[in-house]
C-alpha cells in the first residue's frame, strides 16, 4: 500500500519473487473509467474505488498460493474490504517524502496517472491503525533492498 509513486510494483515484483508468490497489479484492474478519470487528473471518489477494490479482492482469492498485490488502499475502508480475502492479509505501506514522489512521478512516463493527483493522493492517504496487521517501510533504500526488508519481516 501506499500513494502513487511509492514503488509498489516495483518492490512488490521483487517481494514476490522471494516469496515464489503470485504478483496481482491493482492498477491493471481498475474499470476503465476509472483508468480515464485519472489520466484527465481527477481522483477517484470512494463509489469509483468501490468495484476496482472488489476485484483486487477476487484476484486474490482466484491466485493460488500466497500473492503479493500493488494497491494503493490508501483508506482503512478500502483495506477493510481487502482483508475480506480467504487468506490472511498483511500490508506493506510503502512510506517516501513527498518532494522525493514528485520527482519520481515528473520522471516516470508510459503511466496514466499524472503527477498533478499526488496532493490528492497524500490527503487521502489514512495510515496503518494500531489493530490492523502489517508493517511501515520507510522507503530510504533500492527497491530490492526494501523487497528485503519486508520480506524479512514476514518471511
Ligand atoms: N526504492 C526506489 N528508489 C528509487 N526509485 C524507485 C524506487 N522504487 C521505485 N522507484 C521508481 O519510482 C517510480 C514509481 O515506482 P512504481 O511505479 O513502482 O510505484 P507505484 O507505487 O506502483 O506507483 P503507482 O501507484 O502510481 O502505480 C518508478 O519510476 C520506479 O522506477
Ligand atoms: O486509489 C487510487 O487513487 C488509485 O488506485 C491510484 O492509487 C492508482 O491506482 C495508482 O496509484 C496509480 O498508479
Amino acid at each position: 500500500m501506499g500513494v502513487s509513486g511509492t514503488g509498489k510494483t516495483t518492490v512488490g515484483r521483487l517481494l514476490a519473487e522471494r516469496l515464489g508468490a503470485t504478483f496481482v497489479e491493482g492498477d491493471d484492474l481498475h474499470p476503465a473509467a476509472n483508468v480515464a478519470a485519472m489520466r484527465a487528473g481527477f481522483a477517484l471518489t470512494d463509489a469509483q474505488r468501490a468495484p476496482w477494490l472488489a476485484r483486487v479482492r477476487e484476484a486474490m482469492d482466484d491466485a493460488s498460493g500466497g500473492t503479493v498485490v500493488a494497491c494503493s488502499a490508501l483508506r482503512r475502508p478500502y483495506r477493510d474490504v481487502l482483508r475480506e480475502a480467504r487468506a490472511p492479509v498483511r500490508f506493506a505501506h510503502l512510506v517516501v517524502p513527498p518532494d522525493e514522489l514528485a520527482r519520481r512521478l515528473a520522471a516516470r512516463t508510459g503511466h496514466f496517472m499524472p503527477a498533478t493527483l499526488l496532493a490528492s493522493q497524500l490527503a487521502t492517504l489514512e495510515p496503518l491503525e494500531a489493530d490492523e496487521v502489517g508493517m511501515e517501510v520507510f522507503v530510504d533504500a533500492t527497491p530490492d533492498q526494501v523487497a528485503a526488508r519486508i520480506w524479512a519481516a514476514h518471511p
